[in-house]
């Protein structure tokens, strides 16, 4: 693709898409640019490790850009577009990628009726296996659409929805790693108590959830039909996934998905002032 894409913000998801990016080679690297609000290493860390160009001007990324991928926290939205409203021209491209915030609130700060996306990535993306949810604002054509969509695909699958359901998908995709991996860690706690050497248990829990993965994809049996299928009478996964019901295990992750959609709402009301 011969866009441009400049990233105002250097954290870890710009880390992960432009790491995504590079390795497809969907955008050529110098196609690509990094800024910061001040912490030139990261810029120099980026660069050296993406061979992608940073600067420090935003105005200047702005001005050379066609897409801007606005990355950084959702509370410093209202002073990250104050600072380059005067130089977004309405042909621009605006990609959110923050939490909770709409588009139409961006649309509101821009003034423009520049084209704003929200493209919900997780940091999967690292290694082009993102699962990403995108929503449209109301300045946005089929054609723009197509060509994010298309771009998004060098970090992982895309999936468009509509922006009222994407406080759910932030739950079930966004956010969703860090609790899979938080299960991971209480596993790497079991292992280690019971004398698992951690070079054997360690492929051995990777293999399982890819193998989870892609018999989810694969097999056309419901999730529920799938655990009846380990879970022989009297046998030990019976006994493993009733104490996960004494210790209210599906209420817990339905518990936290509801939270965690729900704080996504949240910013949306603390931040859209
Ligand atoms: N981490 C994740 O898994 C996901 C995050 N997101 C969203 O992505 C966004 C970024 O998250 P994350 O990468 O984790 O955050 P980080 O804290 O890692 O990075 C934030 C970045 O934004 C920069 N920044 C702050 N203010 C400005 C500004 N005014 N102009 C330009 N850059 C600025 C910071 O620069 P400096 O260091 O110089 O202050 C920093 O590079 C958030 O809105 C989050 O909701 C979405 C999906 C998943
Ligand atoms: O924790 C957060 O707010 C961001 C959004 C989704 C994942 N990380």
């Amino acid at each position: 693709m011969d866009y441009t894409i400049a990233f105002l913000g250097a954290g870890s998801m710009a880390e992960a898409i432009i790491s995504g990016m590079t390795a497809k080679q969907i955008v050529s690297r110098e196609n690509i640019i990094a800024t910061n609000r001040s912490n030139k290493e990261r810029l120099v860390e980026l660069e050296e490790t993406y061979h992608i160009r940073t600067l420090d001007s935003k105005e200047e990324a702005i001005k050379q850009s066609d897409i801007i991928v606005l990355a950084m926290k959702p509370k410093g939205i209202q002073s990250a577009i104050a600072e380059i409203q005067q130089v977004i021209s309405e042909e621009k491209i605006i990609v959110s990628l923050l939490a909770g915030i709409s588009t139409s609130y961006i649309e509101q700060l821009l003034a423009r009726d520049n084209a704003v996306i929200r493209v919900m990535p997780n940091t999967s993306a690292m290694i082009g296996q993102s699962a990403s949810t995108i929503a449209a604002g109301k300045h946005v054509s089929e054609e723009t659409i197509t060509a994010i969509e298309k771009l998004m695909t060098s970090i992982g699958t895309t999936t468009l929805i509509e922006e009222e359901q994407m406080d759910a998908y932030t739950a079930l995709a966004g956010s969703a790693p860090a609790f899979y991996y938080y299960m991971v860690e209480a596993m790497e706690q079991f292992a280690e108590a019971n004398g698992l050497h951690k070079e054997k248990a360690k492929p051995l829990m990777e293999q399982t959830i890819k193998g989870v993965a892609d018999m989810l994809k694969a097999s056309e049996d419901s999730p529920a039909v799938l655990r009846e299928k380990i879970t022989s009478p009297g046998g030990t996964t019976e006994v493993g996934l009733r104490t996960l019901a004494e210790h209210e295990f599906q209420q817990a992750v339905v518990a936290c998905l509801e939270a965690t959609a729900k704080r996504s709402a949240e910013l949306r009301e603390m931040f859209e002032k």
